[in-house]
C-alpha cells in the first residue's frame, strides 16, 4: 500500500529530491469552478533547469544499463500506485482542471493503462538481423534508447498526457525530463511521485515547474537533451521545432485536431446522437480527439440534429465535485474568451445557435459555458476550420460520399475521425480515404493505450501508445559484422 501525498508536492523534483526552487518564485494554481487557488507550484529558475538535465544525464547512465525486466517491473508498480491513489488522485485533478470526478477518474485508470502497457512493451524491444551483400557479413539492428526526453504536455489531461510520453521513454531506457503545465500541475506531479515510490532510480525522472518558454528554451538548446515530446498547440509546437532543428534534436509532436463525425443514412442515427453528445462535451469538448464537427447526410439531418440536442439538454453543467455533474467548466479564462469568439463569429456568418451559446449566467464563479449546438454553420465560420477546444457542436450535411470525404479533409488537421455506417464498404473506403492517425468506425473510442495515437498533416507527426509508442523514444543501431 502507498499512501496518497497528503501534501502534494508542488515542488521541482530533481535529482531524487523534492526541491523548492533557488529563487523562492512560485505561481498559484486556481480551481476553475470557483476560481479559488488551490495551491503554489515553484518556478524553477535556470540554475535549477541546469541541475535537472544534469541529473538526467546521470540518471540516463543508469537507467539504459538496467535490464528490461528491472525496468519493466519498476514500471508496472507505477501503474499500481496510480490505480491505488485513483479516488484521491480523481479529486485532485477535479481541483486544478475541472472536469467531473468520474471523467477523472477514467483518466487515471487510463493513465496506469499506458504504465501498464510500456511495462510489458520493455520486454520486448526487438532487433533484427540481417545477411548483408557477402556471406560472410551479418548485420545487426539493435534499438537503443534516444537518451534525455523532454517531456511538455499540455493542461487538458495532466495525468494522461504525461504518462503517454514517460510510461514509454522509461520502458525504452531514456530518462525524461517533464515540464508539468501551470495550469493543472499537480497530477503531472502525482505522477513523478509514483514514479519515486516505484523505485525510478534518481535523475531518471525530473519534474521541472516554471515559464513555458524559459525552461523549454534552456533544456532543447543545453545539448543534453536527445528528444522532445509535445503536446499542444500548432503554434507552440512550430516554436519548439525551431529550436529543436536548431539543435539537432528529434521530436514528435501532437498537436491538436478537429475531427469529422461522418454520419451516413443506413447509421444508428439516434445511437450515433447519443455517443457524439457524449464524446463531444467529455472535458467540456477540450479534447484533441474530440469530435468537432458532425457532418451528417441530409437525408437524417434532421433526425440526428434533433437526437443530438436531446441528448445535449439531459447534460448537467456544474462544479465536477457534484456527482451529478456531467459537463464541467472550461479550464481557464482563455478558453471562455475563445469560445465566445468563435459563436460570435459563427452566428456573424449565419449559422443559428439550436441550444446553449453563452456563459451559464447561473454561475457567479468558474469559467461555465453552456454546452452548445449550431446548425445551418456556414463553410467559412470558424468554427468549421479553427480548433474549437470548446463545448460547441456545428452540424453540417451532405448529399454523396465524396462531398462528405471532401468536407472532413477541409481543415489542415488530421488526428482524431468518426464514420457512423452498418455498411462495410462506406465504413472502409471512408476510414481509407480520410486525412487522419485515427478513424473510429461506429465508436467514439480511439484514445486507448493499446492503439497508436497521433495525426497526419498539422496534427504532428510520431505516435503515442501501441507498440508503436516506444519507437519514438529509440534509435535503430546496425552492427556490421564480418565473420
Ligand atoms: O487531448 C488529447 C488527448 C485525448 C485523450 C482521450 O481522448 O482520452
Amino acid at each position: 500500500m502507498h499512501a496518497f501525498p497528503t501534501i502534494i508536492p508542488g515542488r521541482l523534483f530533481i535529482d531524487g529530491e523534492w526541491r523548492t526552487g533557488a529563487t523562492g518564485a512560485t505561481t498559484e494554481v486556481f480551481n476553475p469552478a470557483t476560481e479559488i487557488a488551490i495551491g503554489t507550484i515553484e518556478q524553477a529558475s535556470p540554475e535549477d533547469v541546469a541541475d535537472g538535465f544534469a541529473a538526467a544525464e546521470r540518471g540516463l547512465a543508469v537507467w539504459r544499463n538496467t535490464d528490461a525486466w528491472t525496468r519493466s517491473a519498476t514500471i508496472r508498480r507505477v501503474a499500481d500506485i496510480l490505480r491505488e491513489w485513483a479516488p484521491e488522485a480523481s479529486r485532485l485533478m477535479t481541483d486544478e482542471q475541472g472536469k467531473p470526478v468520474r471523467e477523472a477518474e477514467a483518466e487515471w485508470l487510463a493513465t496506469a493503462d499506458q504504465f501498464d502497457w510500456y511495462a510489458d512493451e520493455a520486454r520486448r524491444i526487438y532487433g533484427r538481423t540481417v545477411d548483408g551483400h557477402s556471406t560472410a557479413n551479418r548485420i545487426i539492428v539493435r534499438r537503443e534508447p534516444v537518451g534525455v526526453v523532454a517531456a511538455f504536455a499540455a493542461w487538458n489531461f495532466p495525468a494522461l498526457l504525461p504518462a503517454r510520453k514517460i510510461a514509454p521513454a522509461l520502458a525504452a531506457g531514456c530518462s525524461v525530463i517533464l515540464r508539468p503545465t501551470e495550469e493543472a500541475p499537480f497530477s503531472s506531479l502525482l505522477i513523478v511521485r509514483a514514479c519515486e515510490l516505484a523505485g525510478v532510480p534518481a535523475g531518471v525522472i525530473t519534474a521541472l515547474t516554471g515559464p513555458a518558454s524559459r525552461i523549454s528554451e534552456q533544456l532543447i538548446n543545453s545539448g543534453i537533451v536527445r528528444k522532445l515530446s509535445l503536446t499542444g498547440s500548432g503554434a507552440v509546437g512550430r516554436t519548439l521545432l525551431h529550436l529543436a532543428a536548431d539543435n539537432l534534436v528529434a521530436v514528435s509532436m501532437e498537436l491538436g485536431g478537429h475531427a469529422p463525425v461522418l454520419v451516413f443514412e443506413d447509421a444508428d442515427v439516434e445511437a450515433a446522437a447519443r455517443a457524439c453528445v457524449a464524446s463531444k462535451f467529455r472535458n467540456t469538448g477540450q479534447v484533441c480527439a474530440s469530435p468537432s464537427r458532425f457532418i451528417v447526410q441530409d437525408t437524417v439531418a434532421q433526425r440526428f440534429t434533433e437526437a443530438f440536442i436531446a441528448a445535449t439538454r439531459e447534460l448537467q453543467l456544474g462544479d465536477g465535485h457534484d456527482p451529478e455533474t456531467t459537463v464541467g467548466p472550461l479550464s481557464n479564462r482563455r478558453q471562455i474568451a475563445q469560445t465566445e469568439a468563435l459563436v460570435a463569429d459563427a452566428v456573424s456568418a449565419g449559422a443559428t445557435v439550436a441550444l446553449g451559446g453563452q456563459r451559464d449566467p447561473r454561475f457567479e464563479h468558474g469559467y461555465f459555458f453552456e454546452p452548445t449546438v449550431l446548425v445551418n454553420v456556414p463553410p467559412h465560420s470558424k468554427i468549421l476550420s479553427d480548433e474549437p477546444f470548446a463545448p460547441v457542436a456545428p452540424i453540417v450535411t451532405f448529399d454523396s460520399f465524396e462531398q462528405a470525404i471532401e468536407i472532413a479533409n477541409s481543415t489542415v488537421f488530421g488526428l482524431a475521425s468518426y464514420v457512423w455506417t452498418t455498411n462495410l464498404s462506406t465504413a472502409f473506403l471512408a476510414s481509407e480515404r480520410i486525412e487522419a492517425g485515427m478513424v473510429g468506425v461506429n465508436t467514439m473510442a480511439v484514445a486507448t493505450a493499446e492503439a497508436p495515437f497521433g495525426g497526419v498533416k498539422e496534427s504532428g507527426f510520431g505516435r503515442e501508445g501501441g507498440s508503436e509508442g516506444i519507437l519514438d523514444y529509440t534509435v535503430a543501431k546496425a552492427t556490421i559484422l564480418t565473420l
